[in-house]
């Protein structure tokens, strides 16, 4: 469970503070599925962000499962996000490594133990089976987006975070892979928090939530 109470994020642009997100209260239930929809600038990626603990707010609280994260110091900050998923428009591979090592890296370094078999099985489930050996370089945008979500769903997050994740597919494998995120989501109780420019991917959600200049709309 997500719960942000009175979140506000200020930037100061030049002398004067900027509220990118202002006064923002949500809760999102255990394994509950957000899409979030707004205009480019509208404080999407940086919610994201204060989701992620990368960024900490200037006021208010967030939650995630229990754990006060807005509270938290830099360790803890680090700790926390060892445990959540998060999957980017640009993919973010390392082109040196093949795509099983892409997928299991992080994890290892987290301390995670990825066994072989737990590799290919969620491989196999996301049609990369045969392309583990293979380079990023080798696959197409939407076999690496793929890749991009076995990377986050390997150690067993609670949430995942993603930001525009179809952004450089055309729509039809756009659809394959939030078909895909979805279901994996769903499968495994997974809160998912998915940035999207696309009504159509964003109202296959059960839950759409609208940013404008920080705040919700209707
Ligand atoms: N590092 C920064 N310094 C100053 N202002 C920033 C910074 N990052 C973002 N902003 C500003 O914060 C506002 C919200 O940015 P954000 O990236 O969250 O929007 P967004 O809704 O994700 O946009 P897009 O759909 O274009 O990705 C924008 O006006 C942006 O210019």
């Amino acid at each position: 469970m997500i719960q942000l109470k009175q979140v506000t994020f200020s930037r100061t642009d030049g002398t004067t503070q900027r509220k990118i997100i202002d006064d923002l209260s949500i809760t999102i239930n255990e394994g509950q599925q957000v899409a979030l929809v707004g205009d480019s600038g509208s404080g999407k990626t940086t919610l994201l962000n204060l989701l992620a603990g990368l960024l900490v707010p200037t006021d208010g609280e967030i939650t995630v499962n229990g754990h006060l994260i807005s509270h938290f110091n830099d360790n803890q900050l680090a700790l926390y996000r060892r445990t959540i998923g998060v999957i980017f428009q640009h993919y973010q591979l390392l082109e040196a490594l093949t795509v099983a090592d892409n997928i299991s890296f992080q994890a290892r370094l987290n301390g995670f133990k990825v066994e072989h078999k737990q590799l290919e099985t969620l491989a196999e489930r996301l049609g990369i089976k045969d392309k583990l050996s293979a380079l990023p370089n080798q696959l197409s945008g939407g076999e690496q987006q793929r890749v991009g979500i076995a990377r986050a769903v390997i150690n067993h997050p609670k949430v995942i975070l993603a930001d525009e994740p179809t952004g450089n597919l055309d729509s039809e494998r756009s659809q394959e892979v939030v078909d895909l995120l979805q279901a994996l989501c769903k499968e495994r109780n997974i809160n998912l928090v998915m940035v999207t420019h696309s009504q159509r991917l964003a109202k296959q959600f059960e839950t759409q939530l609208r940013l404008k200049n920080g705040k919700l709309y209707d």
